[in-house]
């Protein structure tokens, strides 16, 4: 699914007005009677429903919403605000059919201001700026953005909460966006709703489909992709019946130091439920028997220490190589692993310590084989890329880098972002809180060599990948559930997971 920047969100409706001979009150009318459905579903009679309305089409789908309310007997009150006396045809028509439903509760406020009273009980329904917010609010509508936050009553924001910019808040002045706790949002979620900072804005949200020009979305070009089950499956191979473990890959994974042994032994347990034909554990001699132990269909091969990464290994006879879980940040640690990636012709996974040891050394980053998988978490990017005061300029800082390299990063957290070296980024829908602990990182990269080792290019083994992991995620919630689930369970559930999405719909 394409995320499309605001001003593209316009197009569209402009493109489906012109190209599918819909009015454009007729589109508004469709995307206000789904929100009206999607309020209606959720709320009975006994609300009351405020609705604030700006002079834009956010407003005019505001106003034609407070009409369905109307004349489904919701008791509703309108607050329209017309400042500039410059008010949107759509908007206009909304206005007078409100009123020709012998709707009253009408307030137009072109100045002085005097608030309704705003209860627990009721629910506020936010009309005021949607995709044509051009600057961050200010004076008045500031004033009416910060009462309604101060509320309790509960809000819901049509199409973006306002205030909120599509893409980035950088220079946005937080106080003056809604905190909605529902947004319903037209056609495609705003970039900014993947953010974590914005989720005190925009709440939950759901997308309602007005039917945009499947043309205009198939021809317009976007950066942002949220990646979509039916084109994981699409990526997944099936091995031919005469398969033999050869043709499944050969991969190695340097992994573990004392202490951090499990590190070493998840991503191995994930890696074996993800298809490769054979794996090679090279880990600190202390980590020996835990490895063979736990993972006994795993090969394991000695560091010469006893404790620590400190001797580059041979890997001409791997299909894919992935370096980091576990591995410690000790000075021999750092500088192996920098001399380790010299020798990396094959498709290379580095993850948690691989990169930080990196990030110890940035002179050295130009060392990073092109085409290797950087896996970091937040804190693990802006070790590589400096500190970032939010989600948009750590993207950003993601891409420069992912284009220097000319390699793919996948940005774990929520919303886990493959960026990819041409600078697409690929949003992945599945995961859930209950895989913020420690390890579910080391499972990813398992799977990820998994994947590599079996030839899948680096974009295809990303996107499978991380969609893989966070539906395992997603079955462990649902068999442990949130507080209790940890990395073990995500690897438990990885054979649903891939079954899942084998498996003939
Ligand atoms: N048929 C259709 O087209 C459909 C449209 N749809 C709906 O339309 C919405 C987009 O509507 P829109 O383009 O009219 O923009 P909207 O967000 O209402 O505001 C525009 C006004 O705000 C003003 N303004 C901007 N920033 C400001 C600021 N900081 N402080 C003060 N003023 C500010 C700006 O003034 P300007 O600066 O341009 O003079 C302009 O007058 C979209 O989100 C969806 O809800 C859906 O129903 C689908 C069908
Ligand atoms: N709130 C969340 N929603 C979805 N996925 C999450 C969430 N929190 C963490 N994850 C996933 O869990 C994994 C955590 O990885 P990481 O931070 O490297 O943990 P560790 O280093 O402990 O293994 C990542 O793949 C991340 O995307
Ligand atoms: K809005």
């Amino acid at each position: 699914m394409k995320i499309l920047s605001c001003k593209q969100q316009r197009e569209a409706d402009a493109y489906t007005i012109s190209h599918e001979s819909i009015l454009s009150i007729n589109l508004m009318e469709k995307a206000a009677s789904l929100i009206t459905d999607a309020i209606c579903r959720r709320w009975d009679k006994a609300r009351r429903m405020i609705v604030f309305a700006g002079a834009g089409n956010n407003g005019g789908d505001a106003l034609a919403v407070a009409r369905m309310l109307f004349l489904k007997h919701y008791p509703v009150e309108v607050v329209f605000f017309n400042v500039t006396g410059k008010i949107s045809e759509e908007c206009l028509t909304n206005i007078r059919r409100l009123k020709e439903c012998g709707f009253a509760n009408f307030t137009e406020v072109s100045s002085q201001f005097d608030p309704p009273k705003l209860t627990r009980n009721d629910i506020v329904i936010d009309g005021l700026f949607g995709a044509g917010l051009n600057k961050p609010l200010s004076g008045g509508f500031a004033a009416v953005v910060q009462y309604i936050n101060a509320s309790q009553s509960t809000v819901v924001s049509i199409d973006t909460p306002s205030g909120l910019m599509g893409e980035d808040n950088t220079y946005n002045v937080r106080q003056n966006i809604i905190q909605a706790d529902l947004t319903l949002t037209i056609q495609l979620p705003k970039l900014s709703f993947l953010f974590a900072e914005n989720e005190e804005y925009v709440g939950e949200w759901e997308v309602l489909d007005i039917g945009t020009s499947q043309e205009f979305m198939k021809n317009v070009t976007t950066p942002y992709y949220i990646t979509e089950e039916a084109k994981v499956r699409s990526l997944i191979r099936p091995y031919k019946k005469f398969a033999h473990k050869g043709m499944r890959g050969h991969g190695l994974l340097i992994a573990g130091s004392y202490g951090m042994g499990g590190a070493a032994v998840m991503a191995a347990q994930a890696c074996m439920r993800s298809g490769i034909g054979r794996l090679t554990v090279h880990t600190p001699i202390c980590n020996h028997n835990l490895v063979q132990t736990l993972v006994p269909q795993a090969t394991v091969e000695d560091d010469l220490h006893e404790r620590f990464f400190a001797e580059p290994t041979d890997l001409d006879n791997y299909q894919a190589i992935a370096i980091g879980p576990g591995l410690g940040q000790e000075e021999i640690t750092a500088k192996t692993t920098i001399e380790q990636l010299d020798s990396c012709y094959v498709p290379t996974v580095l993850d948690a310590d691989a990169l930080n040891n990196l990030s110890v050394y940035r002179n050295f980053l130009n060392r990073v084989p092109k085409q290797a998988i950087l896996t970091p978490h937040v804190k693990e990017l802006e070790r590589l890329v400096g500190r970032c005061s939010n989600s948009y300029e750590r993207l950003s800082k993601a891409k420069e880098l992912s284009s220097y390299l000319q390699c793919y990063i996948v940005l774990k957290g929520a919303w886990t972002t493959i960026i990819t070296p041409e600078g697409n980024c690929y949003f992945n829908p599945t995961g859930n809180p209950g895989m913020a602990t420690g390890g579910s990182g080391d499972v990813l990269t398992g799977i990820l060599l998994a994947l590599l080792a079996q030839g899948y290019p680096q974009e295809a083994a990303c996107r499978l990948g991380v969609y893989v992991h966070g539906l395992a995620g997603d079955i462990a919630r649902e068999r442990q559930g949130v507080i209790s689930m940890n990395a073990a369970d995500i690897i438990e559930a990885l054979p649903e997971a891939w079954k899942k999405l084998t498996e003939t719909k």
